[in-house]
């Protein structure tokens, strides 16, 4: 038994992964739980650093102070077990119906996903102008935005549905109902 849907959302930095996710929870409240793979990552990072693990994981300034370092620790990890954050996210999320994974950055997360969950998962690409990330606040930074983590579904074409959250995207009704489509209980 597990979730009957696995929503897995990818987008670049301030394309609104946080904004729609938060969105679609709104709507389908105790229906669906939201996981972000970034959790385990940062639980064991901030334990580790002694850091702020609340600090860590909400927007502000200090989570872009440690990301660089958590990019490379975290992708040392993933060299010796390719699922293991997908892993652990999924064993700490209770059991809900639908599942929104709001931070997919890997085709290897996505391939885990597969293979655990099958053809329960949908896969999701939030994208968004350069201009309009710029003014959610995005500065393109050298060793971030230029590697793997950033980039790597990049060249992903198999996407179940692409949600343009720019200034050329649909109103956010219609984009929420677009996602509500593919979940059909
Ligand atoms: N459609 C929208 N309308 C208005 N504001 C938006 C919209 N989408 C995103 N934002 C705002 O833009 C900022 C960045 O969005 P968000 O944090 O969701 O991006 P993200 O993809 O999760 O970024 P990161 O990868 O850096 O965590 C937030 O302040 C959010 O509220």
């Amino acid at each position: 038994m597990g979730p009957t849907i696995i929503l897995l959302f990818s987008g670049k930095r301030k394309s609104g992964k946080d904004y729609l996710t938060d969105k679609l929870k709104g709507l389908l409240s105790d229906k669906c739980q939201i996981l972000k793979i970034s959790e385990p990552i940062k639980s064991h990072w901030a334990k580790m650093k002694n850091l702020n693990l609340d600090d860590l994981l909400s927007d502000k300034e200090y989570k872009e102070q440690y990301r660089l370092e958590m990019i490379n620790w975290s992708d040392e990890m993933r060299e010796k077990d390719y699922g293991c954050f997908c892993r652990t996210a999924c064993q700490n999320a209770p059991i809900k119906p639908i599942w929104i994974v709001s931070d997919i950055r890997r085709k290897t997360d996505i391939q885990w996903f597969k293979e655990n969950y099958g053809d329960r998962i949908k896969a999701i690409r939030i994208i968004a102008d350069d201009e309009t990330r710029r003014k959610r606040g995005f500065e393109y930074k050298e060793g971030i935005d230029n590697v793997t983590s950033e980039c790597d579904l990049d060249d992903y074409t198999t996407w179940d549905l692409v949600v343009d959250n720019g200034r050329n995207g649909k109103p956010l009704e219609e984009q929420l109902n677009q996602i509500l489509e593919l979940i059909k209980l």
